[in-house]
């Protein structure tokens, strides 16, 4: 079966708990169940992960990168969309599309927000939508 990654940096796991004027209200878990269904209703599986550390989310990234069922990546790194030049270059050994994703729109806040690492190895970014990004980053993959 083909398969999508979506994978969540830092602090997202706390996602809903907080801030729920920047973030929202949904949990990991409900953009995870969103995920699962849309992948489902394509009959494609979701390999959703989350973690807050850095060098783990680069061993999830080299783990998949030769899996010949992968269709392609989405990332919402968080924190690390601003800092990590490792993710950029495990990022840029798949052979599939990435897709970046932010629940809030970077470029809006702090400036040290508005440097994505991420997107100059990204196919496509959705922003500021909410989880709703994170569905039409899934889309994006599908219609390659
Ligand atoms: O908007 C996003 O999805 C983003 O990727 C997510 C981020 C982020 C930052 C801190 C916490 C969380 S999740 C959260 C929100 C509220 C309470 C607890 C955790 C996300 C930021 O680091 C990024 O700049 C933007």
């Amino acid at each position: 079966m083909k398969k999508i990654l979506v994978l969540n940096g830092p602090n997202l796991n706390m996602l809903g708990r907080r801030e729920p004027d920047i973030y929202g209200t949904t949990t990991l878990g409900d953009i995870e169940a969103l995920c699962r269904a849309a992948g489902a209703k394509a009959g494609h599986e979701i390999d959703f992960r989350q973690s807050n550390h850095e060098g783990v989310l680069v061993d999830w990234i080299q783990e998949v990168a030769h899996d010949p069922d992968l269709v392609g990546v989405v990332i919402n790194a968080a924190a690390y969309t601003h800092t990590s030049v490792a993710i950029h270059d495990a990022l840029k050994i798949l052979h599939v599309p990435v897709v970046e994703v932010h629940l809030s729109d970077p470029s809006t806040r702090e400036p040290f927000r508005h440097i994505s690492y991420v997107e100059p190895v990204a196919s496509a970014v959705f922003k500021g939508m909410g989880p709703q990004g994170y569905l039409l980053g899934i889309e994006h993959l599908l219609s390659n």
